[in-house]
């Protein structure tokens, strides 16, 4: 059946040929929405007039996590910088760099011995960096046999710095030929004369210094075991090299400390040992680790295995970007959620959603968390938290907006979903909660996946706080919610499912109410006031009287509402559209519904095999320190070697 499923949906995207030249992103690498040329088109148009998405091709989605596009262009979109001491450089003049434009240098520092080759070796591994020694550039061309050559054996010999030119030259085409953009740059500069040239030369200002202290006996002692037959690891020469690193290079060193660029390393320690400090150094190595961007006039850092692409959508938290996750050439949406500790219902709300999320994970129709991470000033002083989801490429609010046609197989592939997904959700006890076209998201082949759990909850879960912090859109609201009746459960979900199949048949929402008493009108025109029985079944005094009070409306003809649709179709809205929540159709009940016949496989629509809970959820009113800590938790069960990398020891305080 999952086969079948696969056919339906390839069948879908086929119906309608596709968009010749939109389809694909040119930079995202063939993201696309085939549900055809006209939604193409349609969405392209709908966009372009109301300014949104003005990256051009990409006009077809990427509302990712459901949220708003970013209305800025891209030149002022994502400009990389690196991270140096938490310090974000200002854009440069003229428009976007994209990540990989900008070349990022570190150089490597310290005394002859001090073991810059060996670190760089094992940094050169882990990241992936390119590694040049000037030294060993040096020497290579000291075997040209040139004039230019023989000069350089003899300064080498004699333990002097080469002139820059020659150095410069020799690292400039290194650079160019590796084709890469991220380099380490061991023992140079050795002056500042090497220095100043340098960044005159190709206008790149090192990201870090990284520099490797140590005592000069021990540097001394390690230089005559080297044997490597160097012709300068000679006590005599090792003498002269001390005093020009002394002389020469330090004051390299404490022009970049001035600039806040120099990550110390205590080099008097088995190198193992200094490998792993490295990279907790403080605003040090870490810079191997993470990039930062700004992104929207505002900073946006992620580990450097992402490479970030570009904006893409923008709601009230934060900010979300396409990205590629270099481990996997995979697409991913990072979004960031900024100073989330400034509002405890944001905190509660970001750790829900990455407990349910991961929770869930891996189901086809639930979007998946992939990563989750803090800003590099790690897991104790973290303000800002950083999601990274699968990437999609649009959401049904905006294909319901299109002018793309949508049959009734669309409207069944995307429902069917719909509740696979919410089968497995409630199977695990959760309760989605805010069900609506913009918080599912699609890709190319027409594959939905429920998104934005911020409001989700265990079934199970105290009444006043849910009421009081139930702020979803109304359109989609379950009567029983909407008369505050205690009975807040799965089947709210299912209302919600109900509103959204009808916009899908309809193009519009069913029940736009203005307000409480417009939106329960509208719901009682159609579907006929509820019975008495039904009202005595509500609990609320209130809400019992003002129902009462309410003119009577006959129940009204679905289908006079929805003409083309099938009678089968009509019949599954009709017994979702229900006013009590106990009559309502479950979900497994829905997804047996002869509608959905060719798409229904019970064997392959999963129930959760545990029930959801969240400590956190389980107090009523979780101070801040403990979400915190949960969140810590959560990042520490995606990143379980963050302890190690990001604010030393990150046990939860
Ligand atoms: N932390 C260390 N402890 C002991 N020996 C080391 C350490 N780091 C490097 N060495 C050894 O010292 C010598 C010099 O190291 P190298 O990395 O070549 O230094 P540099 O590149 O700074 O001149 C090498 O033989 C190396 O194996
Ligand atoms: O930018 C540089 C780097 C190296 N050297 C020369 O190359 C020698 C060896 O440098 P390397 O970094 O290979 O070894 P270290 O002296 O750090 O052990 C130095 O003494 C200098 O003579 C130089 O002139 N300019």
């Amino acid at each position: 059946m999952a086969v079948r499923r696969r056919v339906v949906g390839q069948a879908l995207a086929g119906l309608k040929q596709a968009a010749a030249g939109v389809r694909s992103s040119p930079s995202l690498g063939g993201a696309s929405l085939e549900l055809g040329a006209s939604a193409t088109a349609g969405l392209a148009a709908a966009r372009a007039s109301s300014n949104q998405f003005p990256w051009g091709k990409l006009s077809l989605g990427f509302a990712a996590a459901g949220l708003m596009t970013v209305a800025e262009p891209p030149s002022a979109g994502c400009t990389a910088t690196v991270a140096a001491d938490g310090k974000v450089a200002s854009p440069p003049k003229g428009g976007a760099a994209p990540a990989s434009s900008t070349h990022k240098v570190v150089f490597v520092l310290g005394g002859p011995g001090s073991g810059k080759g060996t670190q760089c070796a094992r940094l050169v591994e882990e990241f992936g960096l390119i590694h040049f020694s000037a030294g060993d550039l040096l020497r290579a061309h000291m075997k040209s046999g040139s004039p230019e050559g023989q000069m350089v054996a003899d300064m080498i010999k004699n333990g002097q710095i080469v002139p820059s030119h020659v150095t410069i030259s020799l690292l400039q085409q290194a650079m160019d030929e590796s084709g890469s953009h991220k380099f380490l740059i061991d023992g140079f500069p050795r002056n500042e004369e090497n220095r100043g040239q340098f960044e005159k030369q190709t206008g790149i200002e090192p990201a870090l210094v990284l520099f490797f202290d140590c005592p000069e006996e021990v540097m001394e002692r390690r230089l005559l075991g080297r044997n490597e037959g160097r012709t300068d690891d000679n006590l005599e020469t090792i003498r002269k090299r001390f005093k020009v690193f002394i002389d020469s290079t330090l004051p390299v060193l404490e022009h970049y400390e001035k600039l806040g660029k120099v990550a110390r390393i205590n080099a008097d320690r088995p190198a193992e040992e200094i490998y792993k400090e490295a990279p907790d150094t403080p605003g040090g190595a870490n810079f191997l680790r993470w990039l930062q961007f700004r992104v929207s006039g505002s900073t946006f850092e992620c580990p450097s295995v992402y490479q970030l692409i570009k904006p893409i959508g923008k709601g009230a938290y934060g900010i979300v970007c396409a990205a590629i996750d270099t481990r996997t050439n995979q697409q991913v949406a990072i979004k960031k959620i900024g100073d989330i500790f400034s509002n405890p219902l944001d905190a509660r709300r970001t750790l829900r959603e990455i407990q349910i999320l991961r929770h869930v994970r891996g189901h086809g129709n639930v979007i998946t968390l992939l990563d989750l991470f803090p800003p590099s000033v790690g897991l104790n002083d973290f303000r800002d938290v950083y999601m990274v989801y699968e990437i999609m490429d649009t959401d049904l609010h905006q294909i319901i907006r299109s002018p793309q046609p949508l049959s009734e197989e669309h409207t069944q592939f995307f429902v069917y979903q719909l509740l696979r997904g919410l089968k497995y959700l409630h199977t695990g006890g959760v309760v989605h909660r805010d069900l609506k076209p913009s918080n599912l998201l699609l890709n190319g082949n027409c594959e939905l996946r429920i998104c934005d759990f911020g409001l989700a909850r265990a079934e199970v879960n105290n009444q006043e706080l849910m009421a009081a912090e139930y702020v979803v859109t109304r359109w989609y609201r379950a009567p029983e919610l909407l008369l505050s009746c205690a009975d807040y459960g799965a089947p709210i979900d299912m209302w919600s499912v109900g509103c959204i199949f009808a916009e899908l048949l309809g193009r519009k929402p069913l029940f736009p109410g203005k307000d409480f008493v417009h939106q329960l009108n509208m719901i009682c025109k159609v579907i006929g006031t509820p019975t008495a029985a039904e009202v005595a079944a509500v609990p609320s005094d209130k809400a019992r009287s003002y129902l009462a009070s309410m003119p009577y409306f006959p129940k009204g003809d679905m289908q006079q509402y929805f003409p083309a649709a099938s009678p089968q179709a009509i019949n599954l809205l009709d017994r979702l559209l229900t006013f009590d929540p106990a009559k309502r159709l479950t979900v497994e009940q829905a997804l047996a519904h002869p509608w959905l016949a060719a798409l229904h496989d019970p064997s392959d629509e999963p129930s959760c095999p545990q029930p959801f809970n969240s400590p956190e959820e389980a107090i009523a009113e979780p101070s801040m320190q403990q979400v915190r800590d949960g969140i810590v938790r959560e990042m520490m069960i995606f990143n379980p070697e963050m302890r190690h990398v990001v604010g030393g020891p990150a046990a939860p305080r």
